[in-house]
């Protein structure tokens, strides 16, 4: 039997009705770290929760489409969950770095703009810039941006705290956007987020329906973006939170405005069986 999906609002539960109703029509749009990945102290070894690639496999065929929008670089997010000819999921698209890179599945291409001058300029900057934070802070440098982490420092969010002025500051001497996640600091160029890359989407898709889930500070843009369609396109929409299950609270920013929480990527795993299973 089908698990039971309870949206715990009244626009959630229109938006699985329109889900289930016309699946043709619907998106379903995912953040990749503690939505479809479990999260861990090394970025780099995360990987997507065992159950992803086949319960989106099983819904992806029956939507209109099924994006991940990532703070991640798209290639690291693809290598990362294995998507690269997984059976199924030709017609996913990654939309990385906030949506300034594209990966489409069906064609294999990676569409990326050239760096921001602030962050070549900050890459030298940075290592005296971090000399003295805690131990256990480190840089992430994904290309296009780089991440401070502070998961494993002793206190990381009081690591994170102190570190925040002097990032800032860095960020607006190079031009750059900063994007406070999950202890972690990231600074990246400015102009995208994942609510424009998830809008721009849905519109290509020409989406009646968008469910979209996601865990962390970086996702709010995208259930802004989802908010202003419901309220200006009529597009019905399924609001998901991922809440962490490593102890950390959820995000409030999310969990308050969220149609349904679910317990991190094995609750996202859950509601993607439960879809697919309720469209037979
Ligand atoms: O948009 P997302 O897909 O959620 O990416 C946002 C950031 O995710 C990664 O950091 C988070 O996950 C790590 C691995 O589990 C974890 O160690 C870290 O504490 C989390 O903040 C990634 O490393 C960042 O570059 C992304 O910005």
């Amino acid at each position: 039997m089908a698990a039971t999906i309870a949206p715990t609002t009244p626009a959630g539960a229109a938006g699985l009705a329109a889900l289930l109703k016309d699946p043709a029509r619907a998106v379903a749009a995912f953040d990749f770290d503690g939505t479809l990945a479990p999260i861990v102290p090394d970025p780099d070894r995360a990987r997507a929760h065992p159950g992803v690639l086949s319960a989106l496999a099983r819904l992806a065929p029956r939507l209109a489409a099924v994006a991940v929008v990532t703070g991640r670089p798209a290639a690291t997010a693809v290598r990362l969950a294995g998507f690269a000819g997984a059976p199924g999921l030709e017609h996913l698209t990654v939309l990385g770095h906030y949506g300034l890179e594209r990966w489409d599945a069906a064609t294999g291409e990676l569409s990326a703009p050239p760096e921001h001058p602030g962050i070549t300029a900050l890459r030298t900057e940075l290592p005296a810039l971090l000399a003295a934070a805690p131990a256990g802070t480190w840089l992430e440098d994904k290309g296009r941006a780089l991440a401070v982490h502070t998961r494993r420092a002793a206190e990381p969010d009081a690591a994170l705290a102190a570190l925040d002025a002097p990032l800032r500051a860095a960020a607006a001497r190079h031009g750059l956007a900063v994007e406070p996640g999950r202890m972690v600091l990231e600074l990246r160029p400015p102009g995208m987020d994942k609510g424009v890359a998830l809008t721009s989407f849905l519109r290509e898709r020409e989406a009646a329906t968008v469910l979209f889930a996601g865990d962390d500070l970086g996702d709010v843009a995208a259930y802004d973006a989802v908010d202003a369609l419901r309220a200006t396109e009529r597009v019905d929409a399924l609001l998901v939170c991922s809440a962490p299950t490593t102890g950390e609270p959820p995000v409030r920013a999310l969990a308050d405005r969220a149609d349904l929480i679910v317990p991190g990527p094995e609750g996202v795993v859950a509601l993607l069986d439960a879809l697919a299973d309720a469209l037979g």
